[in-house]
C-alpha cells in the first residue's frame, strides 16, 4: 500500500508525557485538531504545525507519520532529515532512538524502526541496494566519530571546508547489524546527570544512513537519510550547570542558536545563510538546505514552569516550517554514464536514456488555514494522538463555533494568500498585514474581555453544556462590542479629520488610502465572502439608509476595478478607506456604524455590516497608534529630528528613500507590536494597567525593559541600537544568566561599555533616573 507522501518540510510537536511528582498545571493547549492548532495561553500566542502529538501518541505513530515515507525517497535517491529539537528532558533521545537498550518494543525510536523498514522496504523493480551507517557526535564543537572502538573522545576528526574528514561508514546488510553498531555509538556518546535530566545527551548526534541504489535502468542514486538529536536547550539558570557542564551548556546553546540563525535564512530566501557559524550547521549544511527532505519533531514540555522553553521551541518549530523546499534527486554517474561520456556533454533530450526517477508525488497541497489569533477550544479531539484540552483551563474559556472561527480564519488566511496584493509594494504589504492584525487583535482582546465577564462565561458554560451546535459566545454581544468600538473610533477620527497630514503616521495612512482607492486588495473570494458577510448594497442605498450617521466616505473618482466582475461577487463599490471630513462632501455616502442585518440563523457567524474590514482595520489601527503612549513618544522625537533635516524637503522626496522607508517601516511595526507584544499576557496586561498610572516616561522605560526580557531576536531588533547580532546575544545572555532586573544590566552584557550603554539609553529615549 503506498503512503501518504509527506510535504517537503514537515513539522511536528510532541509533548512529553508529565510524571507523577511534576506538577499538573499546564502552559499548552490544542485548541484545534484539523489543522493541528497549539496555543500557549501565557503568551497567548498559537503556532499551526502539521502534527501534534499528545502525552499519549506512540512512538510507531511518530514514525509512520514523520519517517516511513522517507525510506522511499532516499531509495529514489532523495535526502532526507529528521531532527528532534526542544528543551532538555523533553523525550528527543527518546524519539530519535539512539538508545537501543529500551526493552519494550513500542518504545523503539525512529531510528531502529527506520532500519528495519530500510531491509524490509521491497522495490517494485528488484533494484540493487546497499546501505551503510555513520554515527557521530558534535561535543563542545568537536566532531567524533562514534563507531570508533577505541575512546572516540581522545581524537576528534578533522573538519576541513563545511566536512567532517575520515569518519567511519560502515557497509551492513541486515537491521541486526545496524542495530549493533547504533549500540557502539550510543556507549560513546557524551552524557552527563543535570537536575532536568538523569541521563542528559551532552552532544547532538547525527546516525545517518547511506542508500546506494543501482536501479533496473542501470541509473544508479545515492542519497542518505539523517536522524538527529541535537543536545537540549538549556537554561543554565535552571540546570544548576557549573564547571564543564556549564561550558558544554554554552556550546550547546551556541549551536542551537546558529541552526536558529540558518533556519530563519532558509525561511526567508536569504542570499547567505550562515552555515559556518558553528560546527553543527557546517556539518548539516548538506542536510540543512532547501533540496532535502526535512522533518522536524519538536519535543515540549506542558509544565507551566516551562512555558518560556516551549514558546521558544514553539517558535523555532515555526520558522523551520516557513521553509519552502525543493527537493531534489542526488543522481550519480550511472554505468551508462561512464561508458557513454560523450553522450553527457551534449545537452540532455527527451531520448537520452539517463533519466530522473519518477518524482515524487505532490504532497499535500490543501490550504492550511494561518494561525488563529482567537482562543477558541474545539470539538473535542477524536484522535488518541492529539491532546484534549486541559479541563483545568476549559472553564475560562468559551469556544465560538467552529464555523465562526472558519469564517474569521477564511477571510484572514484569503487576504494574507491574496494574489492581488502580490502588485502591492511590500511595504503596502505589510501594512496591510499590520492592519489586518491589528483587527484580529483587537477583536480578540474583545472577545477575551466579554468573556472574562462572570455572566458571559455562566451564559457560555450554560451553552457549552447544552447546546452542541450553537455558538458558545454570544456572538451579538461581541458584534455590539466590536460596532461601538469602531463607532467611536471613527468618529474621533472624523473630527481629527481635520489634521489628517499632520503626523507621519496620518501621513502613511492617507498615502495608503490613496493607493487603495485605485481598486480592492482583496481576491475575489475574499470580496465574495465580504459581500456575503457585509452585504452588497450600492453606495446609494448605503447612504440613503445611513442618512443619520457622522461619518462619511468618500467614493472614489477612479474606477475600482478594470475587470468586470459579475454583480452577485461585487463588494459595495466604496473605497474602504477614504474617510474625509462631513462637510465636504464630494460623492460621498454615510455609513451606519450600527446597521443591524436580520440574521437567518442563531449561529451565523455574522460581522457588523456598518463598514468593510479594511475600513475598521485602519480605524482601529489608526487609533491604536494614536493612542499607543509609547508610539507618541517616538513620533515625539521623530518630529524633532525631521524638522532639523528640513522637513519640507523630506516631504518631497520620494517615497523609498531611505529615511522615510525608516520612518514607515517603524510604523509599520507597531501594530504587528500590539499583537505580539507582552502587553497582551496576562503578566504583561497587569504590568501595563500598572503602567497606565505611570508617567508615559516610566511606561516607556517598563516597556523597554520588558522587551530585553522576553523579546525574542526580532522583537529586540526593534529598539534602537539594538542589531541582530546584539539580539542573539541579549537573548543567549538571558538564557545563561536569567532576566534584567533593570536596564543598566545591560552594562554587563559582555563587549557592552559605557559608551554602548549610554547610546542606547539615548536613542531609546529611556530617562537616566529610571534606568
Ligand atoms: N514520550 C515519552 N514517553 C515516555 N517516556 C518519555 C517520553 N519522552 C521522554 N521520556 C523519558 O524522559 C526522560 C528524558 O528523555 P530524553 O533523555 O529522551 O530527553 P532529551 O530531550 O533527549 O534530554 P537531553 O536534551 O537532556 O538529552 C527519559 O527517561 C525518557 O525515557
Amino acid at each position: 500500500m503506498d503512503r501518504e507522501p509527506l510535504e517537503f518540510v514537515n513539522v511536528a510537536v510532541r509533548i512529553k508525557p508529565l510524571t507523577d511528582s511534576e506538577n499538573a498545571s499546564k502552559c499548552l493547549q490544542i485548541i484545534s485538531q484539523n489543522p493541528p492548532v497549539l496555543f500557549l495561553p501565557e503568551r497567548p500566542l498559537t503556532f499551526n504545525f502539521d502534527h501534534v502529538y499528545s502525552e499519549g501518541a506512540t512512538q510507531k505513530t511518530i514514525f509512520e507519520q514523520m519517517v516511513k515515507p522517507f525510506v522511499k525517497y532516499v531509495r529514489q535517491g532523495y535526502n532526507c532529515t529528521v531532527f528532534a529539537n526542544g528543551q532538555t528532558g523533553t523525550g528527543k533521545t527518546y524519539t530519535i532512538g539512539t538508545d537501543p537498550y529500551v526493552k519494550n518494543e513500542e518504545d523503539f525510536g525512529l531510528i531502529p524502526r527506520t532500519l528495519n523498514e530500510f531491509f524490509e522496504y521491497r522495490d517494485d523493480d528488484d533494484s540493487e541496494v546497499e546501505i551503510s551507517l555513520s554515527f557521530i557526535e558534535i561535543y563542545n564543537e568537536k566532531v567524533f566519530d562514534l563507531l570508533l572502538n577505541d575512546k572516540p573522545e581522545d581524537k576528534p576528526l578533522q573538519v576541513k571546508g563545511l566536512k567532517a574528514q575520515g569518519f567511519c561508514q560502515e557497509r551492513v546488510y541486515n537491521s541486526q547489524e545496524a542495530k549493533h553498531f547504533l549500540k557502539i555509538g550510543n556507549k560513546n556518546r557524551h552524557t552527563a546527570e543535570t537536575k532536568q535530566n538523569a541521563k542528559s545527551s551532552r552532544s547532538h548526534a547525527i546516525f545517518t544512513i547511506y542508500c546506494n541504489v543501482k536501479h533496473k535502468d542501470n541509473n544508479t542514486t545515492s542519497a542518505k537519510l539523517n536522524l538527529v538529536d541535537l543536545a537540549g536547550s538549556e537554561s543554565i539558570k535552571k540546570t544548576g550547570n557549573q564547571g564543564s557542564t556549564f561550558q558544554e551548556g554554552v556550546n550547546i546553546n551556541r549551536g542551537l542558536l546558529s541552526i536558529g540563525q540558518v533556519m530563519t535564512a532558509l525561511s526567508t530566501n536569504a542570499s547567505h545563510i550562515p552555515y559556518r557559524q558553528s560546527i553543527i550547521t557546517s556539518i548539516l549544511k548538506d542536510s540543512l538546505n532547501t533540496h532535502n527532505y526535512v522533518s522536524l519533531i519538536a519535543c515540549v514540555s506542558s509544565l507551566a514552569e516551562d512555558s518560556t522553553e516551549t514558546s521558544q521551541t514553539l517558535e523555532f518549530a515555526q520558522r523551520v516550517k516557513k521553509m519552502k523546499n525543493k527537493p531534489e534527486v542526488n543522481e550519480v554517474i550511472s554505468q551508462y554514464r561512464r561508458e557513454n561520456p560523450a553522450l553527457f556533454s551534449q545537452p540532455r533530450t527527451s531520448g537520452t536514456p539517463f533519466k530522473r526517477p519518477a518524482p515524487v508525488p505532490t504532497p499535500r497541497t490543501a490550504k492550511r488555514p494561518r494561525m488563529l489569533p482567537l482562543t477558541t477550544i474545539d470539538e473535542p479531539s477524536t484522535d488518541n494522538n492529539v491532546l484534549l484540552p486541559s479541563q483545568s483551563h476549559s472553564s475560562t474559556h468559551c469556544s465560538l463555533s467552529s464555523s465562526h472561527v472558519s469564517s474569521i480564519s477564511n477571510v484572514v488566511s484569503s487576504v494574507s494568500n491574496d494574489t492581488t496584493q502580490q502588485n502591492l509594494s511590500p511595504v503596502i504589504k505589510k501594512y496591510l498585514s499590520a492592519m489586518e492584525s491589528s483587527l484580529m487583535g483587537k477583536l480578540e482582546l474583545i472577545i477575551k474581555s466579554t468573556l472574562k465577564r462572570p455572566s458571559r462565561i455562566e451564559n457560555s458554560r450554560r451553552h457549552l453544556e447544552d447546546v452542541e451546535n450553537t455558538p458558545c459566545v454570544p456572538w451579538n454581544k461581541i458584534q455590539n462590542e466590536v460596532s461601538k468600538l469602531v463607532r467611536t473610533e471613527l468618529a474621533q477620527l472624523t473630527t481629527k479629520g481635520t489634521r489628517a497630514t499632520s503626523s507621519p503616521i496620518e501621513e502613511h495612512l492617507s498615502k495608503i488610502r490613496k493607493v487603495l482607492s485605485y481598486g480592492s486588495p482583496f481576491t475575489e473570494e475574499v470580496n465574495s465572502l465580504l459581500t456575503e458577510k457585509i452585504g452588497d448594497d450600492s453606495p446609494e442605498q448605503l447612504q440613503s439608509n445611513l442618512q443619520d450617521e457622522n461619518i462619511a466616505f468618500k467614493v472614489p473618482d477612479l474606477p475600482l476595478k478594470k475587470k468586470k466582475i459579475p454583480k452577485s461577487k461585487r463588494t459595495p463599490s466604496i473605497s474602504p478607506i477614504e474617510i474625509i471630513n462631513k462637510k465636504t462632501p464630494r460623492r460621498s455616502v454615510r455609513l451606519s456604524m450600527n446597521r443591524q442585518r436580520p440574521k437567518k440563523k442563531s449561529d451565523d457567524f455574522y460581522w457588523d455590516s456598518s463598514s468593510s474590514p479594511i475600513i475598521r482595520g485602519l480605524a482601529l489601527l489608526e487609533s491604536t497608534l494614536k493612542n499607543d503612549d509609547s508610539l507618541k513618544h517616538f513620533e515625539h522625537s521623530r518630529r524633532r529630528s525631521v524638522r532639523l533635516k528640513d522637513r519640507t524637503k523630506l516631504q518631497k522626496s520620494n517615497i523609498n528613500s531611505n529615511v522615510r522607508k525608516t520612518n514607515l517601516v517603524e510604523n509599520l511595526k507597531e501594530p504587528t507590536k500590539k499583537m505580539l507584544t507582552v502587553a497582551d499576557t496576562p503578566a504583561g496586561k497587569r504590568l501595563m494597567q500598572k503602567t497606565r498610572s505611570d508617567s508615559p516616561c516610566t511606561a516607556h522605560t517598563r516597556e523597554v525593559l520588558t522587551i530585553l526580557n522576553s523579546g525574542n531576536v526580532r522583537k529586540l531588533e526593534t529598539l534602537n541600537t539594538i542589531g541582530s547580532k546584539t539580539a542573539q546575544q541579549i537573548v543567549l545572555f538571558r538564557s545563561i544568566r536569567g532576566t534584567f532586573g533593570r536596564i543598566s544590566d545591560l552594562n554587563t552584557l559582555p563587549g557592552w561599555g559605557t559608551k554602548k550603554f549610554d547610546k542606547f539609553v539615548e536613542h531609546n529615549f529611556i530617562k537616566r533616573e529610571l534606568i
